[in-house]
């Protein structure tokens, strides 16, 4: 069996990992994704985190020595014994297997911290919405799902501020693709405008030919080496169709996974769906499906290192 396709999503807590890697496992299939989430490999539980004065941010926090065997195991298809956090009460809890499949999927905040970490994700995702959207979907998220209070989740932000700006935003900078969803038109978060910036640190599907046609104020833009693609939140469906229609005609090998829906998320207990998102999962989905099929084929997925660790032009 060739080797697995392994895609890293980095981004600070609540900035969208889970939101943009669950739409792809459902397209992907259960059965062809094993999920790794680097929240598993904290050193310390919340209350010991608490006690030291230590954030999950922190590369101290974290046993990155251990994600980073357990990626490279899984890389060349064989199975680990994880560690396991368990988010609703904030325990360590017993190590589960994780077996390989087609694809890896790995959410964190600090897998692209080193260059062996990075450098075991064919496709590297960035999120980075701005903060007040951030702080307002951490908040919804950790009073429905992790237990907390408002209170609680607003002073826990302050607390990791000073180790977001030293660990987490600097990762950007090995990204192939840097993710910002905005409320700039509208706050009503199914209709969130996207930009991505593509780099050119990977071979991205050619979207030029998609401009020469009007998909309602979709542009693409260039910004030094890289290329920026902004999709408004307020597309009608005729035109996310058309220009969900132009990417899967760019991957007709992967013409099997087009009825599965892509775009839904959650807002608190909630599903509600947005086209922007969409839109950046096809994209993610269409590098995924390209290395895989590089991969069947013997070869290795073609990565230029030219912009990596050069941080990118603002957006
Ligand atoms: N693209 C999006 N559009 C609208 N809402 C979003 C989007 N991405 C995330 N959200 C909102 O933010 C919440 C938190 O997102 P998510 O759980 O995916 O973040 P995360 O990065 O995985 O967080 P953590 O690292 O803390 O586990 C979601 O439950 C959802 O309400
Ligand atoms: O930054 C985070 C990523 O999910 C979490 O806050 C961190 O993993 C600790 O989890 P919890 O707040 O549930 O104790």
């Amino acid at each position: 069996m060739p080797r697995p396709i392994v895609l890293g999503v980095v981004g600070d807590s609540g900035a969208g990992k889970t939101t943009l890697t669950r739409g792809l496992i459902r397209v992907l299939g259960d059965e062809h994704v094993a999920r790794l989430n680097a929240d598993d490999y904290h050193r310390y539980d919340r209350r010991m985190r608490r006690e030291m004065g230590i954030t999950p941010l922190h590369p101290e926090c974290n046993h990155l020595d251990i994600l980073t065997q357990h990626l490279l195991h899984l890389r060349r298809g064989e199975p680990v014994l994880k560690p396991v956090y368990d988010h609703r009460d904030g325990t360590l809890r017993a190590p589960a297997y994780l077996r390989p499949a087609r694809f890896l999927c790995v959410e964190g905040l600090l897998s692209f911290h080193t260059e062996t970490l990075r450098s075991a994700h064919d496709v590297r995702v960035f999120l980075a919405p701005p903060e007040d959207l951030r702080r307002g979907w951490k908040v919804t998220r950790d009073c429905t799902r992790r237990q907390y209070t408002t209170d609680e989740v607003l002073r826990e932000l302050d607390r990791r501020e000073a180790d977001a700006i030293a660990y987490i935003a600097p990762q950007r900078a090995y990204a192939d693709l840097i993710v910002t969803f905005t409320a700039s038109r509208t706050d009503d978060p199914s209709h969130l405008d996207a930009d991505v910036l593509l780099r050119d640190s990977l071979e991205h599907p050619d979207l030029t030919p998609l401009l020469e046609v009007d998909h309602g104020g979709v542009a693409l833009v260039r910004r030094g080496r890289d290329l920026l693609l902004r999709i408004p939140g307020d597309l009608t469906a005729a035109q996310v169709t058309g220009l969900e229609e132009s990417v899967w005609d760019r991957m007709s090998f992967a013409s099997h996974l087009r009825a599965r829906r892509l775009g839904e998320f959650t807002v608190g207990t909630s599903l509600r769906r947005s086209n922007s998102l969409a839109i950046v999962q096809l994209i993610v989905l269409y590098h995924l499906v390209t290395a895989r099929a590089t991969v069947a084929l013997g070869g290795d997925p073609v990565r230029s290192e030219w912009s990596a660790g050069v941080a990118p032009e603002p957006t």
